[in-house]
């Protein structure tokens, strides 16, 4: 019978069938922890007297609650502190490696896997965190779960999993100049909104997907659980191979690993529960006006009238968006002054995402009236980005050059916006209160977001010509 992708990857990993309605067993090969959701799972583990497991397939690194100034000081916060104490203490007594802050490999925990060539396709992979759809990228099935299901993942290396839809996304066609992957998932979450994808595993098709470099595919996969998803991936391909060779932990057997990830991608008939169709040469930037990321317009566009709302939930959640983001209907969206640009996140925090800022930015000043920040993704881009003289354009545009973690992404650290604050951000949420109480947020895309820090409103690169 003909498979898709993630149905491959499923029943190649299938310890027990469940009969009966019952979820199938899956092999896990590989658990990412973090500070945030691992604590209890460990508790957890101490009181039943148990192991962990396969230490050598689970990895830790630090990022929500890290600092990005000041990283040699003992950590301010108290609460965060004792997260990342806390997290320091499970790792040693359980044997898990750790990527410790100052560690040249901390950084965000879906930034560090693929970019050590940990994440590789084919793989089951889970972490505590919604985010981890960003793997699926590389064609692994990759899955947010819980904390009781990360002790459970702990102590066995395995996790019962209700069975999935599958949701074929084709984004044919062209990306025209000055639109990335960014404006794609936003344009598809806009489109099917924050739960159109619910209880499906996404796999992202076609030209556009196709022609994307693994850090933009990943900007994509990263969304997927926007749309509701259980997972998002992309097939691989010579893109994905190019990608993976030459890392720290890239498969010894090379000839072996490629020979089986080529057998991965969705057999030709296969048939797809749900399929969504999409022209990527009809895209252009799009920003969010909204408190979800699904609530975003083409930059060209306006702040839109809920009264012309057909539908009421959807009317109702438009007003209070609108009354909680400070926006007035018919506003174009190009006129909205920001106080604060941030660049950065498991979504935009990448060294692509970093040299298209400097490329737009390169010998400008920044608007008097923002502050930029530019947040690497983990402590090996922050690295790379200093040996291409990257942190040079941006100190002297004027931007914030700081050291790797989820920063202003959300509010578990120093990094937040003040009641009222507006940002253009290129993270993947814009939920009240996300970058702080009361902040505003603008998702972007990275060039969206070099070129508002230029002119103070939305902007995009063509405006600046
Ligand atoms: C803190 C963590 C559990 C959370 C998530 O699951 O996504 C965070 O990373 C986020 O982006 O909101
Ligand atoms: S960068 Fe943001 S979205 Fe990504 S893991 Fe951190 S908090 Fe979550």
């Amino acid at each position: 019978m003909s498979r898709t992708l993630a149905e491959k990857v499923w029943s190649d990993h299938i310890v027990k069938h469940g009969d009966n309605g019952r979820p199938d067993l899956l092999y896990i090969d590989l658990q990412l922890v973090h500070e945030v959701t691992s604590p209890q799972a460990f508790e957890g583990l101490r009181l039943a007297g148990r192991p962990v497991r396969r230490p050598d397939q689970t990895l830790a690194t630090e990022d929500h609650n890290t600092p990005t100034l000041n990283i040699d000081l003992p950590i301010a916060d108290k609460t965060s502190r004792a997260q990342i104490d806390q997290l320091r203490k499970n790792c040693e007594e359980f044997g898990v490696p750790i990527y410790s802050l100052g560690n040249a490999d901390q950084g965000i925990v879906h930034v560090v896997g693929p970019q050590l060539g940990i994440t590789q396709p084919g793989m089951t992979i889970v972490c505590g965190d919604s985010h981890t759809s960003t793997h699926g990228a590389f064609g692994a099935l990759a899955l947010g779960i819980g904390t009781s299901e990360v002790e459970h993942v702990l102590a066995t290396q395995t996790l019962p999993l209700n069975p999935f839809k599958t949701m074929a996304i084709n984004v044919n066609g062209k990306l025209k100049p000055g639109t990335t992957a960014k404006d794609i998932i936003l344009a598809i979450i806009a489109k099917i909104g924050t739960n159109g994808a619910q209880g499906h595993v996404i796999e992202y098709r076609g030209e556009a997907i196709r022609s994307l470099s693994m850090e933009a595919r990943m900007t994509i996969c990263n969304m997927s659980i926007e749309a509701g998803a259980r997972a998002g991936m992309v097939a691989p391909d010579e893109t994905t191979f190019e990608y993976i060779k030459g890392r720290p932990n890239a498969p010894e057997d090379w000839d072996a690993a490629v020979a089986y990830w080529k057998t991965l991608p969705s057999d030709d008939d296969a048939t797809f529960d749900t399929v969504v169709d999409l022209d990527a040469s009809d895209l252009e930037p799009f920003v969010t006006w909204g408190t979800n990321p699904g609530q975003g317009v083409q930059i060209s566009e306006t702040v839109p009238e809920p009264a012309e709302m057909g539908d009421e939930t959807e009317r109702h959640a438009a007003e209070r968006a609108l009354e909680y983001m400070g926006l007035v209907p018919g506003t174009p969206m190009r006129d909205i002054a920001v106080d604060t640009v941030f660049i950065g996140s498991c979504t935009n925090g990448r060294i692509e995402d970093l040299r298209n800022v400097a490329g737009v930015i390169k010998g400008q000043k920044k608007a008097d009236s923002v502050r930029v920040m530019v947040v690497p993704g983990s402590a090996r881009v922050r690295l790379q980005a200093e040996a291409e003289g990257l942190d040079q354009v941006f100190l002297n545009f004027g931007a914030e050059w700081r050291n790797a973690g989820c920063s202003m992404c959300l509010g578990m650290n120093p990094d937040q916006l003040t009641p009222g604050e507006r940002a253009a951000s290129t993270s993947n949420r814009n939920f009240m209160g996300r970058q702080g109480p009361g902040g505003r947020t603008h998702l972007v895309s990275p060039l969206v977001a070099a070129a508002t820090a230029i002119r103070g409103t939305l902007s995009t690169p063509a405006d600046l010509d």
